[in-house]
C-alpha cells in the first residue's frame, strides 16, 4: 500500500505484546510500534527488542513503522541502529523542529522518515521539514502541540486550526502524505467520528489512532465509500475532454484526474 492511501495508522506501545498480537487481527493500514512516550524509561530496551521482533514477523499487508526517541536521550542512537536493521517500512521521528533532524535520522536509519510536528517551532519549520529528501510524510502530534501552544486540555481544536492547515499546506507543497493527530477520549465515539470528518475535510490523508475501536471509523471516513467510487466511474466514462456538463455540474480534465485518484485509493484499501 502507498503511504498516502493509509487511512488508519494505529500506535501501540512496543512493550505491549498483547497489543502487537491484536494489531495483526485489525483492519488498520499501518501499525506503529512506539518506543517514545507510551513506553516507560525502565523498559525501553525490552520494547526495542520487541519492536524489531514484531517487524520481522510482519503485519501482513499492513505497513509497519517504529517511533524512536528524540536526540539527546540515551535511546536515540541505539534505536536508530535497530530500526536500520529492522524490517520496518518507516521510522517515526517525534518532536521535529528542523530539516536537519530528519536528515540525520534518514542518513543513519536509511528508512523513509515520518516527521511529527508537535510544537510551535515545528509548525513554523514544517515547509523545510516536509521538503527534506528523507521525509515521506508528516504526522500532527496534537497533544504536545496543544501543550506547547498553551491551549488548555479541555479546549476543542479551534486553537489548533491555523497550525493544522499550515502543516497540511507545507506537506502538500512538498508532495508528501500528511496525517491527523490522535483522539484521546476512548469512550467518545461521536466526538471521534466528528474529529475524523473534520480532519478529512481539512485535507489530511488519514488519522493516527490509539485504540482498536477507532480503526473502523477512520477507515470509513477516510476511505472512499461505494457511492463516491460509483460517481467517479460514471464521471470518467462520461468525460470527453475539456469543460462539459456532467450530472448538473461543470467538469474538466482535473476532475477526471481526481476521479482516477479516488478509484486508485479505493482499490488500494479494498480488503
Ligand atoms: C489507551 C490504552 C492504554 C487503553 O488501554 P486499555 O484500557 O487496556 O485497552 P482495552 O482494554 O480497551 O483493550 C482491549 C484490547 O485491545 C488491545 N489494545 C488496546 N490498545 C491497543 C492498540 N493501541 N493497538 C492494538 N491493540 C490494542 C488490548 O491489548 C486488548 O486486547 P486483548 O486483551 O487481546 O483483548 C491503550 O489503548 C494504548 O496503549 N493505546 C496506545 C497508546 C500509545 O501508543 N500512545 C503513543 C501514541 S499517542 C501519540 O503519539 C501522541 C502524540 O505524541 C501527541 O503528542 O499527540
Ligand atoms: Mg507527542
Amino acid at each position: 500500500m502507498l503511504l498516502r492511501h493509509a487511512r488508519s495508522l494505529l500506535f501501540l506501545p512496543a512493550s505491549n505484546r498483547r497489543a502487537i498480537a491484536k494489531a495483526r487481527t485489525l483492519s488498520c493500514d499501518m501499525v506503529m510500534l512506539d518506543l517514545e512516550d507510551a513506553v516507560a524509561d525502565g523498559i525501553k530496551e525490552e520494547a526495542r527488542a520487541n519492536a524489531v521482533e514484531a517487524a520481522a514477523e510482519g503485519f501482513g499487508k499492513r505497513l509497519c513503522a517504529v517511533r524512536i526517541n528524540v536526540e539527546g536521550t540515551p535511546w536515540h542512537g541505539p534505536e536508530m541502529v535497530a530500526v536500520k536493521k529492522s524490517a520496518a517500512n518507516y521510522v517515526i521521528l517525534p518532536k521535529v523542529e528542523s530539516g536537519r533532524q530528519v536528515r540525520d535520522v534518514f542518513s543513519v536509519c536509511q528508512k523513509p522518515v515520518l516527521a511529527m510536528i508537535e510544537s510551535a517551532a515545528g509548525v513554523l519549520a514544517a515547509a523545510s521539514i516536509a521538503a527534506e529528501e528523507g521525509t515521506a510524510g508528516i504526522f500532527m502530534g496534537t497533544n504536545d502541540l496543544r501543550q506547547d501552544l498553551g491551549i488548555p486540555p479541555s479546549a476543542g481544536r479551534e486553537g489548533l486550526s491555523f497550525a493544522l492547515q499550515s502543516v497540511i499546506l507545507s506537506a502538500r507543497a512538498a508532495r508528501v502524505a500528511v496525517f491527523d493527530g490522535v483522539f484521546n477520549r476512548l469512550d467518545d465515539e461521536a466526538g471521534f467520528e466528528a474529529e475524523c470528518a473534520a480532519g478529512h475535510a481539512l485535507g489530511f490523508d488519514g488519522k493516527t489512532l490509539i485504540h482498536p475501536s477507532q480503526v473502523p471509523v477512520a477507515n470509513q471516513v477516510f476511505g472512499p465509500d461505494a457511492q463516491a467510487v460509483a460517481d467517479a466511474r460514471r464521471l470518467i466514462e462520461a468525460a470527453t475532454g475539456g469543460a462539459e456538463r456532467f450530472e448538473g455540474r461543470m467538469i474538466e480534465g482535473m476532475h477526471v484526474e481526481e476521479a482516477r485518484a479516488l478509484i486508485a485509493r479505493a482499490e488500494a484499501v479494498m480488503p
